[in-house]
């Protein structure tokens, strides 16, 4: 017996479904190390001029989310925050079920891929590496706050000329998210080039 005609899949599905999941909504499993690796290979088929990879990623997961919430109590208190602020600062690390830094490798002086070009790249594996967390049925939702900026938690990261982005939270979403902002229309984003011309035609 053949099997029934099925509408084909769309294979954009994952691209056009994925919305950030955030803490709130995440629970257990986070993706698995497999799992972890299929996404840091996503995220590795972005575009990269002179493949410089300008980034790298560091699981924080166990006992290490208890040393990071130890990093960002520190660091709530050294900016002032009060003693329940710093609570919650603490829970932004042990609450998600695994979190992932995302730290920027960017060689200022390199002769071919500018800096801009560089953070481009670091942009294009962290959609890769979110977009393969949830089609492969994760949530993820990258953060960052004034706490990438504190010395201490920077330097817990970061090696010498590296910069901390933030971390990408990570586990099983509850329910389906829905888009955050209002984006343009797909035929607004994609205008056409009339040729050269006045800067207003553009
Ligand atoms: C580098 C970077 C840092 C971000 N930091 C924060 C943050 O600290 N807090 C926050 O609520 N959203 C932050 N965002 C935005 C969210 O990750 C997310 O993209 C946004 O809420 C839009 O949701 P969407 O991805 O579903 O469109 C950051 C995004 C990027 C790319």
């Amino acid at each position: 017996m053949n099997a029934p005609d099925l509408p084909p899949a769309d294979p954009l599905a994952p691209l056009l479904s994925r919305v950030s999941v955030g803490t709130k909504y995440l629970r257990e499993p986070a993706p698995s190390p497999d799992d972890l690796l299929r996404m840091a290979t996503a995220a590795l088929r972005a575009p990269d001029h002179a493949g410089l990879v300008p980034y790298r990623f560091a699981v924080v997961r166990g006992a290490a989310k208890q040393r990071l919430a130890d990093l960002f109590e520190a660091a709530a208190r050294a900016h002032g925050k009060s003693a329940e602020q710093a609570l919650r600062d603490r829970e932004r690390a042990t609450a998600p079920p695994l979190l992932v830094a995302v730290i920027a490798r960017i060689d200022a002086g390199h002769p071919l891929a500018t800096v801009h070009e560089q953070w481009i790249a670091l942009g294009g594996a962290l959609a890769n590496f979110l977009t393969a967390a949830h089609a492969l049925g994760y949530g993820g939702k990258m953060l960052s706050g004034s706490k990438v900026r504190d010395h201490a938690v920077m330097s817990a990261f970061c090696r010498p000329g590296e910069t901390l982005v933030g971390w990408v939270v990570l586990g099983t979403p509850q329910g389906v998210g829905r888009p955050k902002f209002d984006k343009p229309t797909p035929d607004e984003l994609l205008g056409e080039w009339p040729g050269p011309a006045d800067t207003q035609d553009l």
